[in-house]
This record gives structure tokens, sequence and C-alpha cells, in this order.
């Protein structure tokens, strides 16, 4: 699994913590930092969200952990990039269901809002889950980028 990884200087150090953590997992082959890498960036959470929503989208990352100080700037922005699905989860259920119901591939969270170990957490949780295309869940995912398509 390659999973890619960004922050704006809100989010930074909880991204750097996170990115560790992903390296060190047997499930993950390869992290992509889209940065920023330090807090003196001041690029704004659009810029940073959107290049690794992209990557995704692209296929040249399988998932994505946005960080920011709430998370919700980097799923409105990673949710703007067609076939994406972003959410913010700062708990084990939501981390769950965004998988197994909504086929997320992007996971959101907010530096200003979760402390590092539960962040840790659910990362390790999130990176377990996988969605199954035959659940009753697929056909409501499904309307979600027929509509997408449409528009
Ligand atoms: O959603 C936005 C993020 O929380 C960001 O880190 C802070 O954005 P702001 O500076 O516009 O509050």
């Amino acid at each position: 699994m390659t999973v890619a990884v960004a922050a704006d200087n809100a989010g930074v150090e909880l991204k750097k913590l996170l990115a560790e953590q992903l390296e060190g997992d047997s499930r993950v082959g390869e992290v992509l930092d889209y940065g920023v890498h330090d807090d003196s960036d001041d690029r704004a959470y659009p810029r940073l969200g959107l290049a690794a929503a992209e990557a995704v989208a692209r296929g040249e990352a399988d998932r994505a952990v946005l960080v920011c100080g709430t998370g919700i700037g980097m799923c409105v922005s990673a949710n703007k990039v067609e076939g994406v699905r972003a959410t913010v989860a700062h708990d084990s259920y939501s981390a769950e269901r965004s998988i197994k119901s909504n086929d997320c591939q992007v996971l959101t969270m907010g530096a200003r809002v979760i402390g590092p170990e539960l962040a840790r957490r659910l990362v390790d949780e999130w990176l377990g889950y996988s969605f199954d295309p035959s659940s009753a869940s697929a056909a409501k995912v499904a309307y979600i980028t027929d509509y997408e398509h449409q528009s």
C-alpha cells in the first residue's frame, strides 16, 4: 500500500509522527510526503491537501492521511478531487466506517483536535480496514460516484 501524507503548518508535527509510523508499518510499501516539512512553511492547506488527493486520484497512492488544524479544510479540499472520498475522523468507529461504509481513501485529522497517541491508534486501525465491494454499502457509494460523473 502506498500512502500519501500532507499537512499545513498547523498539522506538520502530527504529520511527521504519522509518516514515521506509516514508514515503519509492514502494510505500507511507500509513503509519499507532499509537505509541508516544517512550521515555517505557511502554504495554505488546500495546496497540500489537493496535491496528495490528486496523487490518490491518479493511482499513485492508494490512500492518504492529511492533517491540518481541524482536519476539516483538508477534508473539504480532498473531496473536490474527482474519485476521491475523504473524511475527518477522530474516533475509531468513524475511521472504520469511513472505509467499510464509504470506501474513503483519505483520512484527515486535526492536530488541534486530537492527541498524537489517539491519532496513531486510529491510523493503525484504519490501515487494517478494507471496503467490501459486494457489501450493501457498495451501491450507496456507487450513487455518489455516478453523481460525480454526471456533474
Ligand atoms: O481547516 C482549516 C485548518 O484547520 C487550518 O489548519 C487552519 O485554517 P485557518 O488558519 O483558516 O483557521
